[in-house]
């Protein structure tokens, strides 16, 4: 495909994304129309769509429009690109500018949020309040740093890991740096598309995993031979941290038996022992108890960008709703003197704080012991861990 083709495609995929779709579906969505794309064309196109799904309303501002066709020209723009060059027609690029779009863009932000964006920082007018308040000075810079693209971080697992590690990741393209302060985690530098196919990967030295999350993991308090329940184990990412660093005893469960489906696979590459049960079963005491709850993923928007414009008011009622009836759910399992630790990739305080202080004040036989709000600005996602202890 031709570089103004690519930029054709991307429109289609923005457009499907404006309208509601999540962006993976709408890549997938494309890709299965467009089967002369090769996976350098795939991958270039995915890089337009959630580079620009980061910057949407700027770019839209730029562009004169929050349509694909807007926020593609006003990416030119943004990259000091003469939109010309691109949008010429030919190769299956997308068609000339015409003359209300060539003029200078209009000012003000087109998708709307002229006042609450008006620095240019692609917040959602509605949620600028709230962040301003959970960031307090760290707002703009927390989310200057959200417009750009996540660093991918590894998670060394040392029952597996060899001591060459790192020069066998170098020779399958994939060049680390290690991170001072948290031994198990890399940081990725270069190669990073190659790991999944990696031999490091494949024999479970490595996985891949968000430095937030390796920092939550090593601050949970779980010894050898503890009961550990991973209330909400998704696709059990805290349980192999845990694991490959304590031999406990760590049973999975989620309310969506299908999203530990890779567990299993995961866990055995990993050399770790996970018994997986089913909606409902799970019987305390349990030593430590995790609840790494459904959220926003505010934390998240330089990985999921298109998460940042579909979070409506109701949907985070209905979100933190869920985390309290949750977090209620999973205090019963924990033995008096053992622990509940409460995670979320979220940076609101209602998701954190406040929903901590309210279960606290129902449940107030809990003491917390740590919380802790991770930001971009420590290099991992938005992230929130409190660990509890129950008073016994
Ligand atoms: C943030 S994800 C978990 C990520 C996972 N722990 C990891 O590290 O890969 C939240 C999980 O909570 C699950 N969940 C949602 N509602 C639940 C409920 N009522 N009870 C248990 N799990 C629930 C979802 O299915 C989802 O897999």
């Amino acid at each position: 495909m031709t570089p103004g083709a690519r930029v054709a495609a991307a429109i289609e995929v923005l457009d499907r994304v404006i309208a509601g779709a999540p962006a993976e579906q709408a890549l997938i969505q494309w890709a299965r129309a467009s089967r002369f794309a090769g996976s350098g064309d795939r991958t270039a196109v995915r890089d337009l769509v959630f580079d620009s799904l980061r910057r949407l309303h700027s770019r839209a501002a730029l562009g004169g429009g929050l349509t694909g066709r807007g926020v593609m020209i006003g990416r030119c723009r943004e990259e000091g690109i003469d939109p010309d060059t691109v949008f010429t027609g030919l190769g299956h690029a997308p068609p000339p500018l015409d003359d209300a779009e060539r003029a200078a863009p209009p000012p003000g932000d087109a998708a709307g949020d002229a006042v609450e964006d008006a620095a240019g920082l692609d917040v959602p007018g509605w949620l600028v309040p709230a962040l301003q308040s959970a960031l307090g000075d760290d707002y703009t810079p927390v989310m200057a740093a959200m417009r750009e693209r996540a660093p991918v971080w590894l998670r060394i697992n040392p029952k597996r890991a060899a001591p060459d590690l790192t020069d066998a990741l170098a020779d399958a393209g994939i060049q680390t740096r290690p991170v001072s302060g948290l031994p198990q985690a890399l940081q990725v530098v270069q190669g990073e598309r190659g790991i999944a196919r990696s031999t490091p990967f494949l024999s479970g030295q490595v996985e891949l995993q968000d430095l937030s999350s390796q920092i939550a993991a090593a601050a949970l308090p779980v010894q050898a031979g503890d009961r550990v329940l991973d209330y909400c184990a998704g696709g059990g990412g805290k349980t192999l941290a845990m694991a490959a660093v304590t031999d406990a005893h760590f049973d999975a469960h989620d309310v969506t038996p299908s999203r530990m489906a890779d567990l299993p696979a995961r866990a055995a590459r990993a050399g770790a022992r996970v018994r997986i049960l089913q909606p409902g079963k799970a019987e305390g005491p349990y030593d430590l108890v995790v609840v790494d709850a459904p959220c926003s993923g505010s934390g998240t928007w330089r990985r999921t960008p298109d998460a940042k414009w579909r979070l409506t008011p109701d949907r985070l009622a209905g979100i933190t709703a869920l985390q309290a009836e949750i977090l209620d759910r999973a205090q019963a399992l924990v033995r008096p003197g053992g622990h509940l630790a409460y995670l979320t990739c979220s940076l609101l305080g209602a998701e954190n704080d406040a929903q901590i202080d309210a279960f606290l004040k129902r449940f107030p036989g809990f003491t917390v012991e740590h919380r802790q709000l991770l930001t971009p600005l420590d290099a991992s996602d938005g992230f929130f861990y409190a660990v509890m202890r129950k008073n016994g």
